[in-house]
């Protein structure tokens, strides 16, 4: 299987780091590429995964081989196979300047429910030598680059259901800033709950209404607020297994939250001119649109109770993401979530039809290695 480079810059939070960290155990682990990642911030990837040694330049990392992208300095290497641009990190230019039509060369792109990405999905650009370049974009639909589901991963995640027992609903939060955070916590002051606050952004968030450190567990109320220490990957999706609402942001966690099949609030990264609320609308209606479709074989007072579910979620969504939330909205959302775990559960079995994102990857490299003739004769 292909040598593959996957190229990765850390800009801000952990989403393109988390998403390129994935793809890259999964090539290894399922297809026995021959991986290295590259990553320009170490120290940052270790907050992620502590057995990093961000001194090193080299080292192992389960499976694959991480090396410390320094921007400033010259990259002793030469193009692989497969080379994987993540989130248009830019190749260095001594490295780009070797890749020639023999390698497969990918710009992974940001995921969006939005419809045009289907038509930018897999178009090529040309670059000297013979190269190109395919933009690569991750997506819910049949035309889009897919979503990153690694294989078992939903027979691996354990299974609860706050349902069967009389546990008050477990949320779990990771968001960015926003006025949204103190009317969850005015809910959960008669609403018995037990919220499970991530480290970095949420806990400094929630921190403005509450004391809380790491590892701790305080009382609110009629709910337990408790502060966790940064998780695993693995841990972090069994995190969103374990509860019932889920409150996620950004790319990665709002994937996961899928697999997890779970109520999902997702606070999406704000963008200029509210880029972000056409992202979200896309989307909540492809979610919705299935939900309905699905309703059409329900019984009359079931479908009638999924149809109020989803408009309570939509409500509640749309207030999260604008900063409006009310301890209203918290407490419609919290008394559908029993209907609305069917909704995502429907929806999750609707996106494990597709293949999954390395896969397709994987069948675009094979097609290309069979489309592009072997160099037979220096250039
Ligand atoms: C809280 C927590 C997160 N994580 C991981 C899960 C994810 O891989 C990662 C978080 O990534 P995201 O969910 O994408 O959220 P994020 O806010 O960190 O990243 C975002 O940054 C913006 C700059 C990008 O434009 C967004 O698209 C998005 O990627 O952190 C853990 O592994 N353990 C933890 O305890």
């Amino acid at each position: 299987m292909p040598t593959t480079h996957i190229f990765c810059s850390v800009i801000d939070n952990f989403g393109d780091l988390g998403v390129c960290w994935r793809l890259a155990r999964q090539l290894a682990a399922e297809f026995s590429a021959e991986v290295t990642l590259l990553v320009d911030d170490l120290s940052a990837f270790a907050v992620l995964e502590p057995s990093i040694d961000p001194a090193l330049s080299v080292q192992p990392l389960g499976g694959l081989t991480l090396m410390a992208w320094q921007r400033d300095a010259a990259l002793a290497l030469s193009p692989a196979a497969l080379v994987i641009e993540g989130f248009a990190c830019t190749l260095p230019a001594t490295y780009r300047a070797q890749i020639t039509a023999q390698t497969v060369w990918v710009n992974l792109d940001y995921l969006s429910a939005e419809a045009w990405i289907d038509d930018c999905h897999g178009l090529s650009s040309p670059q000297t030598q013979g190269a190109s370049t395919t933009f690569w974009f991750p997506g819910f639909s049949a035309r889009s680059g897919g979503l990153l589901r690694e294989a078992e991963l939903i027979q691996r995640l354990p299974s609860h259901d706050g349902f069967c027992n009389d546990s008050p609903p477990r949320i779990s939060l990771f968001c960015y800033e926003t006025e949204s955070v103190q009317a969850l916590l005015a809910a959960l002051h008669t609403s018995p709950c037990e919220l499970l606050i991530c480290s970095g952004k949420a806990l400094q968030v929630v921190n403005a209404h509450v004391s809380l450190g790491v590892g701790e567990r305080v009382r609110h109320g009629a709910s337990t607020l408790q502060a966790l220490p940064m998780l695993s990957h693995d841990d972090f999706d069994a995190l969103l297994a374990s509860c019932d609402l889920n409150i996620i942001r950004g790319e990665d966690s709002f994937v996961r939250a899928q697999w997890a099949g779970k109520p999902l609030l997702w606070h999406i990264y704000p963008q200029d001119e509210l880029a972000h609320e056409t992202k979200l609308a896309a989307w909540l209606a492809r979610v919705t649109t299935h939900a309905k479709a699905q309703t059409h074989s329900a019984t009359r007072p079931k479908a009638a109770q999924q149809t109020r579910a989803l408009s309570s979620w939509q409500t509640a969504q749309w207030a999260w993401v604008r900063g409006t939330l009310t301890p209203d909205h918290l407490h419609a959302l919290l008394a559908v979530l029993k209907p609305l775990h069917e909704v995502m559960l429907h929806w999750r079995d609707a996106l494990t039809e597709q293949p999954d994102l390395a896969t397709q990857l994987m069948r675009f490299y094979a097609n290309q290695v069979e489309s592009v003739p072997e160099k037979t004769h220096p250039d």
